[in-house]
């Protein structure tokens, strides 16, 4: 059988006894989580329960304090080139620089997984609702639409598996329910998605989870 090269691999991310402490504080431990392609993972809880350092750990920003976290049955840290290629992250700072443009923005972050086209790039950037601002410096686009310019990697030649820190910031409401399609459809083509959001999702794949930081606080 002909192998399709666009094929998404399913992912499968687990964490084995994960613990986190920052500044002395335990922020949780004995987390064990095993996710498949086609599940989505919600991770909510108080400011300061965990999110977002729970997310660098699955991502290989941040070492745990104690436990593993591994991708397709690998630690982490023996997957940097595979890390790249299988996963995107995108953090609560949208990481845009001002001072390039949209396409240009879109094209350097692209090149540290796969490198797009210039007509790929403009695409995904329409699909986001900013043709006509593909040229313009990024310092100058409002803050909703700054984060759309980060969200536009997720209708490019994106990895299997999403990881996303409060990915609806400053997006208006067709935005949100724009972004949450995309989400569920990608969940349901065999990917994967964790992300954090203090937003109540209208919309869910099957494979749909919420892990509650601030309800297992350590
Ligand atoms: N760079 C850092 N150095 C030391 N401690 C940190 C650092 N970043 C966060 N922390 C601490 O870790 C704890 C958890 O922070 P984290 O950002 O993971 O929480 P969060 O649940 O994502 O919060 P929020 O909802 O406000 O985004 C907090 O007590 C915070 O002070």
């Amino acid at each position: 059988m002909p192998v399709d090269p666009h094929a998404v691999t399913s992912p499968v991310l687990e964490t084995v006894a994960l613990a986190c402490e920052r500044d002395w504080r335990l922020l949780f431990e004995g987390l064990d989580l095993s996710l498949h392609g086609g599940d989505m993972l919600q991770v909510s809880g108080p400011n300061g329960s965990g999110k977002t350092s729970l997310l660098r750990l699955l991502s290989g920003l941040m070492r745990p304090t104690s436990g593993e976290v591994r991708l397709n049955a690998q630690p982490l840290d023996k997957l940097r080139g595979e890390l790249a290629r299988n996963l995107l992250w995108i953090g609560h700072a949208a990481g845009i620089k001002g001072l390039l443009t949209a396409e240009e923005n879109l094209a350097w972050l692209c090149a540290l997984h796969e490198p797009a086209e210039r007509a790929a790039i403009w695409q995904a950037l329409e699909a986001v609702g900013l043709r006509g601002f593909e040229d313009v410096p990024c310092h100058t686009l409002s803050a909703g639409q700054q984060r759309r310019v980060a969200l536009a990697r997720l209708y490019l030649d994106a990895p299997p598996l999403w990881i996303l820190d409060e990915p609806f910031t400053a997006l208006d409401k067709q935005g949100v329910a724009q972004l949450e399609a995309h989400l569920a459809r990608h969940c349901e083509q065999g990917g994967l998605v964790v992300l954090t959001t203090h937003h109540t999702l209208a919309l869910t794949p099957s494979g749909y989870r919420d892990l509650d930081l601030g309800r297992r606080a350590a």
